[in-house]
């Protein structure tokens, strides 16, 4: 990925960041740098992320796919990082699939019923996404989805993939039942193990390229150095940083293309759950272009100057042509294009932010393609990983997700929790109607 941060500095923007204050900060990120590069090196937990380009065996992935390669339809059975880097690629690469991927990623009752229903079981896979193997999420909704392929008549060991960790329970089901099955790799948190068996899976199953996912990865790792101004993802995950630090402590995350609308799910995760640590860190918001310019730009261009806005350029799209109209006002369309429209649009608001002072990064793709979308993955886990050192936070754990884990399984009676006991003591002020 390419990045322009011009829209960033401050002779544009307010909050902004002087060129001198980006030469200081790179003196930092050459620091960080050496201390990425040595995690790497030592394969260390988190940095380990940042070598899956060269660790990930695309062969191990074909193999263990091969069994369900046929399917009509994947139902991946995962959440957090377990689903969401699968989806980002399924998602964006959904035209050029004839497999529809579905992701059951929440355990909402009618919506996972209405999937259920309408697949066709007889010729879907299920993929079993789970570092842990005991998220309950994701062990209900596998226990739900093998009793609709048992009522269905399919014999689900023989559609079902699993990926997780070297035990727990979903590593002897795996065993249990003789099923194909791949390893989380070790030392890569699930919201950056995309580039792994854990987001390369479902994209197998859907018939996506995985070498190229992988050589984009690759020619992205590449580019990590010692200066931002080298380096695309650190210079992203610099200016970031530093836009928080002067204020700018949300991040809108705006794809213009509807197949990278899953992205931004994606990048809320890895932002979140990587840097919201120790009071602090930088509040992702998902954002869809040309569409959120109808409903959220009037707080990015008039509200608190509180935010920083991302816009992902696509980069070549098939086009489509607007048909001519004898409707006065709209004629100046009809000589235009839908992706004429939308990137005029995208210009347009890039600029209208930059005109009220408001600070914005554009991150630009050649094309939604495997390779970029290799390279757009692993940029935006660099430019974290980065970010994480430029913060001093633990950028690969996540603590603050366990309360929530504890009082679910003591409400559901499955041990005693305080945690649970708190929910019962919720301080109440209803207003009803
Ligand atoms: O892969 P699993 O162990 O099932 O974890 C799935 C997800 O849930 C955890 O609670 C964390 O919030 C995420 O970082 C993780 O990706």
């Amino acid at each position: 990925m390419n990045v322009d941060i011009g829209n960033a500095l401050a002779s544009v923007a307010s909050p902004g960041v002087s060129r001198e204050s980006l030469e200081r900060l790179d003196e930092q990120v050459a620091d960080a740098h050496d201390r990425i590069e040595r995690g790497m090196d030592a394969h260390e937990h988190g940095y380990e992320a940042l070598n899956l380009p060269v660790r990930t065996d695309p062969d191990e992935i074909r193999t263990a796919v091969e069994p369900v390669s046929d399917a009509d339809a994947l139902i991946t059975v995962g959440i957090g990082g377990s689903a969401l880097g699968a989806a980002t690629i399924t998602d964006a690469l959904a035209d050029e699939s004839d497999t529809e991927a579905v992701y059951l990623d929440n355990v909402d009752p009618e919506w996972v019923s209405s999937h259920l229903e309408r697949l066709p079981l007889e010729n879907a896979a299920i993929n079993v996404v789970s570092r842990s193997g005991t998220t309950a999420e994701t062990l209900a909704n596998f226990l739900v989805v093998r009793e609709a392929f048992e009522d269905a008549g399919v014999d689900w060991t023989e559609r079902t993939i699993v990926t997780t960790g070297e035990s727990g329970p979903l590593r002897d089901l795996s065993d249990r039942h003789d099923l194909p099955s791949l390893k989380v790799p070790d030392g890569v948190p699930g919201r950056f193990s995309a580039l792994s068996a854990v987001g390369m899976v479902a994209a197998e199953v859907c018939g996506h390229d995985l070498d190229a996912l992988l050589d984009g990865a690759a020619a992205e790792r590449e580019t990590l150095s010692g200066s931002l101004f080298d380096c695309p993802a650190y210079a992203y995950g610099a200016v970031s940083y530093a836009l928080d630090q002067r204020g700018a402590g949300i991040n809108a995350m705006v794809p213009y293309a509807e197949s990278l609308e899953t992205s931004a799910e994606w990048f809320a995760q890895l932002w979140a759950e990587s840097l919201g640590k120790d009071d602090l860190g930088q509040t992702p918001v998902r954002a869809l272009g040309v569409t959120d310019q109808h409903s959220q730009l009037q707080l990015y261009r008039a509200g608190p100057r509180d935010k920083l806005v991302t816009f992902v350029s696509p980069g070549e799209t098939d086009d489509r042509p607007i048909p001519d109209t004898d409707v006065d006002d709209l004629a100046y369309l009809g000589d235009a294009t839908l992706g004429e429209l939308l990137e005029a649009e995208f210009e347009a608001t890039e600029a209208s932010l930059a005109a009220a002072g408001r600070p914005n990064v554009r991150l630009e793709l050649e094309r939604v393609d495997e390779y970029e979308l290799g390279g757009l993955l692993y940029g935006l886990e660099a430019a974290c990983v980065l970010a994480g050192e430029l913060y001093a936070v633990n950028t690969f754990e996540q603590p603050a997700v366990e309360w929530a884990k504890k009082a679910t399984r003591g409400l559901l009676g499955g041990g005693e929790f305080e945690e649970a006991e708190a929910v019962a003591e919720k301080t109440e002020l209803r207003i009803e109607r």
